[in-house]
């Protein structure tokens, strides 16, 4: 009789910040901004000051779904060597200190190449437990789905404010671990509010699925945490810590100074009333 399967990483920290009676706080940087030490540095940084779920980006050359913001990190993670071997490494040593569950947010292309089973087996050696495909629809991911499955990776999908409910039907029926609702149109960035009619759209989407659903884009203030904490399971916040990154080069210490600022400021929006 198979040992049961122990719930994954992201299941736990889900259904644990929903037993603290908040919303879970989901962190988005690039893998490898600015150097791969650093991005250690600023990863345990977030780590150790409230992130639940870790998002890392795969550095790619043409990130089409990421703001100036997130496009530029990826240069600077690409200009400082940072490739499949490095992000990998990256994952390991984190693994060395958190149990914290690490998504994958990527291009098909970089999965594609040198083969579908390949970088899912490999991602998954070495502790990652989630895969976004950003330009991936599920219509498109059987192979994807069928290879995360059989070595027990959680595929994420995205939902957008124009997804009609049919899709999103057909993207709860092929997310596990969570689905994320990109609160606005366009790309990633800081803004300065959030759009009107987040709670009635996070809704829609658990009307189709008992996954947890995270919202994120814009988000940029303890108050904006607040509003998306008392409607959604989690909270994403990218652009903002990227952009400490940005304006700290330099200095780690800078950096991680900043970042624990920020996590600060940040995360007490995301106890429910
Ligand atoms: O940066 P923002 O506005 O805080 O949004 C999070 C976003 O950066 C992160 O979730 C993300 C990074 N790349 C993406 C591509 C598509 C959707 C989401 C993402």
């Amino acid at each position: 009789m198979p040992p049961p399967a122990s719930p994954s990483r992201i299941a736990a920290a889900f259904s644990r910040a929903r037993a603290e009676g908040r919303s879970a706080f989901v962190a988005y940087l690039c893998a490898g901004d600015p150097d791969l030490e650093t991005s250690v540095a600023a990863c345990r940084t977030v780590i150790e000051n409230g992130v639940d779920v870790l998002e890392l980006g795969v550095p790619f050359s043409d990130p089409v779904a990421d703001g100036v913001t997130n496009q530029l990190a990826a240069q600077r993670a690409l200009t400082a060597g940072i490739g499949r071997a490095q992000v990998l490494e990256l994952v390991r040593r984190i693994r060395a200190f958190s149990e914290v569950p690490i998504v994958f947010y990527t291009y098909f292309n970089l999965v594609f190449t040198g083969g579908i089973e390949n970088y899912v087996s490999e991602a998954r050696a070495a502790g990652v437990d989630g895969l976004l495909t950003l330009d991936l629809p599920p219509e498109e991911a059987g192979e994807l789905c069928a290879a995360c499955a059989k070595h027990g990776m959680e595929t994420v999908f995205i939902v957008a404010p124009t997804t009609p409910e049919e899709r999103i039907r057909r993207i709860a029926a092929s997310a596990t671990g969570f689905i994320y609702y990109v609160s606005r149109e366009g790309v990633t960035g800081v803004r300065d509010s959030l759009v009107a009619g987040l709670g009635e759209a996070v809704a829609q989407i658990k009307a189709h699925t008992a996954l947890p659903v995270v919202v994120g884009f814009g988000i940029s203030t303890r108050e904006h945490v607040r509003q998306v904490a008392a409607i959604a399971d989690g909270v994403v916040v990218g652009s903002l810590l990227v952009n400490v990154i940005a304006q700290n080069l330099g200095s780690e210490e800078a950096i991680c100074a900043a970042l624990r600022a920020q996590m600060r400021e940040l995360t007490p929006g995301l106890a429910r009333a």
